[in-house]
């Protein structure tokens, strides 16, 4: 992976896990990740391997165990929830709770941060509302109630969310979970366009692994033994894609540059 001299995220030893009383659950440890502004980073490893513990840990959902984060060369625990706000969004996959919000007023929350303590809207985020629903194509649900969403399109309605709050970062936890193919497709085109178009730096933990090595700009690979992070191109050319499964029934085919299917 080549030098990154400015990175918008850096992490330095970082450990991630859980601590109980029963003792401490280390998932990973020793992760110094340096990442450029304006990327698209596919998250991906095997379930159950710590996707979900890096990003809640990256975005101050939980604590680190060891180690820090910086984000624009800030550490994140000087961040206010506030500041964070401004700074980076996060879509999850969880469904919301049962809610009586349209899908307007949800995608306008997105403004929260920017807003004064009564939430006025001003003509800039009303126009910012706007261009949101519009990049995500999700104009015709603007008067739906969020609970009469399928879950694809309350995806992409997250995603018109996080746009509305305007962030340098933006991190989601598997958004194409459930998804068809071609919805899948579309979502991952769109964060590949706010990437590229507006520098956007976009961490996307994934399960869509060919798609991903298509799309992405850098992969971050968690496996049992290492965290590796590069270019489609570099894992390849280094063999790092074998060590995602350890498993016979599939393997990476370097010529298609695809898992596929062992047959016996
Ligand atoms: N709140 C928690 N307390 C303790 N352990 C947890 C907690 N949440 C997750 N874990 C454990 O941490 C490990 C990593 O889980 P995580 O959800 O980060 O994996 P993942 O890679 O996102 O998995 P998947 O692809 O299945 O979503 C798992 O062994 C899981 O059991």
């Amino acid at each position: 992976m080549k030098q990154v001299t400015n990175p918008i995220i850096k992490t330095a030893n970082l450990s991630i896990g859980y601590s109980s009383k029963k003792g401490i659950n280390t998932i990973a440890s020793n992760l110094n990740i340096n990442l450029e502004s304006g990327n698209l980073v596919c998250l991906l490893g095997k379930n159950g391997i710590g996707k979900s513990t890096l990003l809640r840990t990256i975005t101050k959902v939980q604590p680190a165990l060891e180690g820090d984060v910086l984000i624009d060369n800030a550490y994140l625990e000087t961040f206010t929830n506030h500041s964070l706000a401004k700074t980076l969004s996060l879509v999850l996959t969880e469904r919301l709770p049962d809610t009586s919000l349209t899908v307007y007023e949800l995608v306008a929350l997105g403004r929260q941060p920017f807003t004064n303590w009564i939430g006025y809207l001003t003509t800039n985020d009303l126009e910012i509302i706007q261009a949101s629903f519009e990049k995500t194509n999700t104009q015709h649900l603007m008067n739906a109630k969020c609970h009469e969403l399928s879950d694809g399109q309350l995806q992409k309605v997250l995603i018109a969310r996080a746009l509305a709050q305007d962030t340098p970062i933006i991190v989601l936890d598997e958004p194409t979970a459930h998804l068809d193919l071609h919805h899948t497709i579309n979502t991952f085109t769109l964060l590949k366009k706010l990437a590229k178009d507006f520098n956007k730096t976009i961490i996307v933990s994934t399960h869509e692994i060919n798609l991903a090595l298509q799309i992405a700009d850098a992969l971050w690979l968690m496996t049992p033994t290492k965290f590796i992070a590069g270019t489609t191109a570099e894992l390849i050319s280094n063999n790092d894609l074998n060590l995602l499964f350890d498993s016979e029934l599939i393997s990476f085919n370097k010529t298609l540059k695809q898992f596929t299917i062992n047959h016996s």
